[in-house]
């Protein structure tokens, strides 16, 4: 059995551009995904993930040629346990050459799904890593990410970016431009993160914004605008400066809502925590509904947030130093 974690993420600055070549810079955080692996004597692939519902659930099932598991679960509850596993699987199977082997798989995560901390990105990379190793292949970071990447890319239709699984893969906060994922450094950020218990589509919020480029001049210029201020926000990275930091995340969110890809609720924590004069906040990750972040080193932004109406849950989050961790 090997068991392998990989932290959450959220957005300083540039989703969405990111897809489009554009720069962006997300940070890891202290949420983490874990993943066992244990290789089986058939071919057979069998996911337990225990927080997909109340209870978890276990899919058992040969592969795809098999086609939907015969189990008692919603179609996307199951479609939504499988996806990406199976997809991390493949390319495990791929980078060993074992084309025949089986895993019992089991997942737990701390991350909520399709809230913009990531939850795809970190699974994907403990299940690649703990997969991988359970067949005494320990993969390069670099491989490792890649990996991923590829994964998400096909589960996505094609449709993202190398900088949620990067970030998860390496930790710490990252810079994604195209296949060119470097290590920034980064001052130690305030991070307070509001979460409205919802979630978003990634792949319907980034068709959006594809449609609205290819309708508007404007909105590709809009997508170009977010790429200037995350290169100014890079600046403001390096300089230390949390309160410019902040202002650029403003604009940031600002640019995100005009592409359509805020809600009333994200808007909502949003202005919460600029009202609890919090350096700045934006939603993270693909929008729709989830999660925002702000900046704030005093209780108030918190408390703010646990009094907003749409806002289920206030923390506070760390960055995590660490990506990848190798437990077992
Ligand atoms: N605990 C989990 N167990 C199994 N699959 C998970 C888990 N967490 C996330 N996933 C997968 O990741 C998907 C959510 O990814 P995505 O829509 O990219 O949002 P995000 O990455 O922002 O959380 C889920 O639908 C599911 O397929
Ligand atoms: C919208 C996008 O830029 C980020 C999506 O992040 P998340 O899966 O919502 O955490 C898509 C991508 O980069 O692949
Ligand atoms: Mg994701």
């Amino acid at each position: 059995m090997a068991v392998s974690s990989a932290p959450g993420k959220v957005y300083l600055f540039g989703e969405h551009a990111v897809v489009y070549g554009e720069p962006a810079v997300p940070c890891a955080i202290e949420v983490r995904a874990r993943v066992g692996v244990e290789q089986r004597s058939d071919s057979k692939l069998r996911v337990h993930a225990e927080d997909l519902s109340l209870d978890g659930f276990t899919v058992e099932y040969g592969g795809p040629a098999d086609g939907r598991p015969d189990i008692d679960a919603s179609e996307s509850l199951v479609s939504a346990a499988m996806g990406y596993v199976d997809e991390a699987i493949q390319q495990v199977r791929d980078v060993t050459g074992e084309d025949d082997v089986g895993f019992d798989v089991t997942i737990e995560s701390d991350i909520p799904l399709g809230a913009g901390l990531g939850s795809s990105a970190a699974v994907v990379v403990a299940a690649i890593d703990a997969a991988a190793r359970e067949l005494d292949v320990t993969l390069e970071i670099d491989e490792l990410a890649e990996r991923a990447y590829r994964t998400e890319y096909e589960v996505q239709d094609g449709q993202a970016s190398r900088a949620d699984t990067f970030c998860s893969a390496t930790g710490g906060a990252v810079r994604v431009e195209g296949d060119d994922c470097r290590s920034i450094d980064a001052p130690d950020l305030p991070i307070v993160i509001g979460f409205d218990g919802g979630a978003g589509d990634t792949g319907e919020l980034v068709a959006g914004v594809r449609n609205l480029r290819e309708e508007y001049e404007f909105a590709a210029d809009t997508v170009e605008a977010i790429g200037d201020v995350v290169r100014q926000g890079e600046q403001a990275l390096a300089d230390g400066d949390v309160a410019e930091i902040g202002r650029l995340m403003d604009f940031n969110h600002g640019l995100l809502s005009a592409l359509g890809v805020s809600s009333r609720s994200l808007d909502s924590m949003v202005w919460a925590a600029r009202d609890a004069d919090a350096y700045g906040a934006k939603l993270t990750g693909a929008g729709g509904g989830g999660c925002i972040v702000a900046l704030d080193p005093t209780e108030e932004t918190e408390t703010a947030l646990s009094f907003t109406p749409g806002c289920e849950e206030a923390f506070r989050a760390e960055l995590a130093e660490e990506g990848v961790k190798r437990l077992e």
